[in-house]
C-alpha cells in the first residue's frame, strides 16, 4: 500500500498533556478561593446592572512571568483593595496568555522557561497555582481568554476576562465567552472598531454550539446559553485614543443602536495611552472626571501596572531579569499605581455618595 505524506505534514509532534480533571484533582478549587472568585464575578455582575454604584479596575502586569513577584505584587493590591473598597472593585490582571503582532513570548502557559522550551503542560499547572494563590488572598482575577480549551483548565479561577482586539472579530472567541462564566469585556479592534465588538457582545449574548474539550479532555459539542454580561472595552487604535468624551459617547450610541446595556470599560494603555505607560494617570484622571461630571456609562478603567516601571526585553540569561519588571508590554510602577488607584478613590467618594442616597 502506498503512503502518502497527506496529513500532519507540518506537525512535528503530539505531546499530551493532563486532563483538566486531572488538574483540578491535583490542585483543587479552596473554599477561600472559591468564595474570593463568586464574591468578585457577583461584584462585577452588580456593577454592570447598576445594583452596585462602584467602579471596577482591571490592574496588574501586561503578563505574569515570575510567579513570586508576581504574588508580592498581589499583596500588595490586596492592601490597597481594602483601602478603596467603597469606590473601586479591584481585580487582578492575571494575564499567561499574550497574542501577537507577529512573533514574540506568547505567555506563561505557553512557554514558563521563557527559552522557547514549551513546556505547556507546567505552564498550565504553575498557571493554576498562581491563580488558586490569588484567590486565595481574596482578591478576584482577571485574564485574557486567548486559547479556546485553557478555560476548562482554569476558569473556575477566574472572574473577569477580556477577549482582545485581535480577537474580538473572532467567532471561535465569541462561541467561547458565549459559555464562560465571567462577565466578559470585549476590546475594540486594533484598527479602533468598535463596531467589532458591539456585534461579539451581541455574538456572545446568544447560544451557541461548537467543537471543544470537556473535563476528561475528550473532544466535545459544546453547547453554551450564552453571556448576558459583554461590555465594550475602549483601548484607542490605529494611532488614536477613544477615552475622550466625544469617543465614549459614540461607543454609547453604537451600544443603544444595538440595544444593548451602555457598560464601557476604558484601557488606560495600549493605543489609549500609546503605549506609553507614563501617560496612563491622564487616561485614568480623564475618565474619573467624566464619571464625576456625571458619565454613566463608565463602568470601569484597566491599568496595566506592575512594581517596577517600564519594560525589558527577556535576557538570555534569565537571572539578569530585572525583578518585578514588564516582559512585555511596559507599565506603570506600584508607586504611580497606587496614586492613580488613591486619587480616583478620592475623587469618586461624592459620586460613590450620590448614587447610594
Ligand atoms: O498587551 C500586549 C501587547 O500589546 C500585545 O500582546 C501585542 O504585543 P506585540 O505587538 O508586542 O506583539
Ligand atoms: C493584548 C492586550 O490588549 P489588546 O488586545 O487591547 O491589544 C492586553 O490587554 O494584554
Amino acid at each position: 500500500m502506498t503512503t502518502f505524506n497527506i496529513e500532519n505534514v507540518n506537525v512535528t509532534s503530539f505531546d499530551s498533556m493532563p486532563t483538566p480533571e486531572e488538574l483540578h484533582a491535583r490542585l483543587p478549587l479552596s473554599d477561600q478561593a472559591g468564595a474570593a472568585v463568586m464574591r468578585g464575578r457577583e461584584a462585577l455582575r452588580n456593577i454592570l446592572d447598576r445594583k452596585d454604584p462602584r467602579l471596577f479596575a482591571v490592574v496588574g502586569p501586561c503578563s505574569i512571568h515570575d510567579p513570586v513577584a508576581g504574588l508580592d505584587y498581589a499583596r500588595r493590591l490586596k492592601a490597597l483593595q481594602d483601602e478603596v473598597q467603597d469606590t473601586l472593585l479591584l481585580v487582578m490582571r492575571v494575564y499567561f496568555e499574550k497574542p501577537r503582532t507577529t512573533t514574540g513570548w506568547k505567555g506563561y502557559i505557553n512557554d514558563p522557561d521563557m527559552d522557547d522550551s514549551f513546556h505547556v503542560d507546567r505552564g498550565m499547572e504553575n498557571a493554576r497555582k498562581f491563580l488558586l494563590d490569588v484567590s486565595e488572598l481574596g482578591l478576584p482575577t482577571a485574564t485574557e481568554a486567548l486559547d479556546p480549551i485553557s478555560p476548562q483548565y482554569l476558569g473556575d479561577l477566574i472572574a473577569w476576562t477580556a477577549i482582545g482586539a485581535r480577537t474580538t472579530e473572532s467567532q471561535t472567541h465569541r462561541e467561547m465567552s458565549s459559555g464562560l462564566s465571567t462577565p466578559v469585556g470585549f476590546k475594540n479592534g486594533t484598527d479602533g472598531d468598535i463596531g467589532i465588538a458591539v456585534n461579539a457582545i451581541l455574538s456572545a449574548s446568544h447560544p451557541h454550539s461548537f467543537l471543544g474539550i470537556n473535563g476528561q479532555g475528550r473532544v466535545a459539542i459544546v453547547r453554551t446559553s450564552g453571556n448576558p454580561y459583554g461590555h465594550v472595552v475602549l483601548r484607542g487604535g490605529d494611532g488614536r485614543p477613544n477615552y475622550d468624551t466625544v469617543s465614549v459617547a459614540m461607543a454609547e450610541q453604537a451600544l443603544a443602536k444595538a440595544k444593548l446595556p451602555a457598560n464601557i470599560v476604558v484601557d488606560c494603555s495600549h493605543a489609549n495611552s500609546f503605549k506609553n505607560p507614563e501617560l496612563q494617570p491622564l487616561v485614568m484622571a480623564d475618565v474619573v472626571n467624566q464619571v464625576r461630571l456625571g458619565n454613566k456609562s463608565l463602568v470601569g478603567v484597566m491599568i496595566e501596572s506592575n512594581l517596577v516601571a517600564g519594560k525589558q526585553a527577556i535576557p538570555d540569561d534569565l537571572s539578569q531579569l530585572k525583578y518585578g519588571c514588564s516582559v512585555t508590554d511596559g507599565c506603570v510602577g506600584w508607586d504611580t499605581t497606587e496614586k492613580m488607584i488613591r486619587d480616583a478613590d478620592a475623587l469618586l467618594r461624592g459620586v460613590i455618595r450620590e448614587r447610594q442616597a
